[in-house]
């Protein structure tokens, strides 16, 4: 496995997954490097579900393993919003500053010390021949009041990581892999890693 197609529109993940497989020399290719467009509708009402479905679809049309990643911003005032609708939750077409906008003006009035959040991240890789597995990660932290940061994508810039001390968005890529529910998810991943590869060979 030399490289790794990640089943995935969003530009921050692919570059939170190259970090990922950089250590492992594998190259990570995205649906934005196909030249047919696919997106799979997300339909499920769980980041496992959804995770599932984007990566058996996708495994489907390009007949190869593939990896999916379903995340999202669980914020506890919000009733745990915007969970699965995180890409979206201020409408078509997504805008992550319109997304946070809404977070913080859903958010008025709340003060820091009832402003705990996690993101959640579900990745699950499908294709021929394999059994659907999935990796499950989180990261907690709070609701900053305004923006910080230019690194990351999504809620990163009002994302606070209480071990840090930093929003999201102000951690290097590597800082984000260590300690992002995504990186967590990963680590989880990376442990199947030899047997996947067992049975990739097996194939051959
Ligand atoms: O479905 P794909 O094509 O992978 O891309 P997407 O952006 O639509 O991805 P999701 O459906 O999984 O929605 C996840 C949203 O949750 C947010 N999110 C997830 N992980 C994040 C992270 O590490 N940092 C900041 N925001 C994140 C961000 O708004 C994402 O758009
Ligand atoms: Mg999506």
């Amino acid at each position: 496995m030399k490289e790794v197609l990640v089943a995935t529109n969003n530009k921050g993940k692919v570059k939170d997954f190259e970090e990922l497989f950089k250590p492992h020399g594998i190259q990570v290719i995205s649906l934005k490097d196909l030249d047919e467009p696919i997106e799979v509708e997300e339909t499920g009402t769980t980041f496992e579900e959804n995770a599932i479905l984007k990566a058996e679809e996708t495994a489907k049309i390009l007949g190869k393993w593939v990896i999916s990643d379903d995340s999202g911003l669980e914020i506890d005032a919000l009733n745990g919003e915007p969970g699965v609708y995180s890409a979206r939750y201020a409408g078509e077409p997504k805008d992550d500053e319109a997304n946070i906008d809404k977070v913080l003006e859903g958010l008025t009035g709340v003060p820091e010390g009832s402003r705990h959040a996690r993101f959640r991240c579900v990745l699950a890789i499908a294709g021929p021949g394999l059994e659907t597995q999935t990796f499950s990660g989180s990261c907690d932290g709070s609701i900053a009041f305004e923006r910080k940061g230019e690194h990351g994508f999504g809620y990163d810039p009002i994302f606070h990581v209480p071990s840090e001390g930093k929003a999201m968005a102000e951690l290097t890529p590597s800082e984000k892999a260590a300690i992002s529910h995504r990186g967590e998810a990963m680590r989880k991943f990376e442990k199947e890693l030899p047997n996947l590869i067992g049975k990739a060979g097996d194939r051959s």
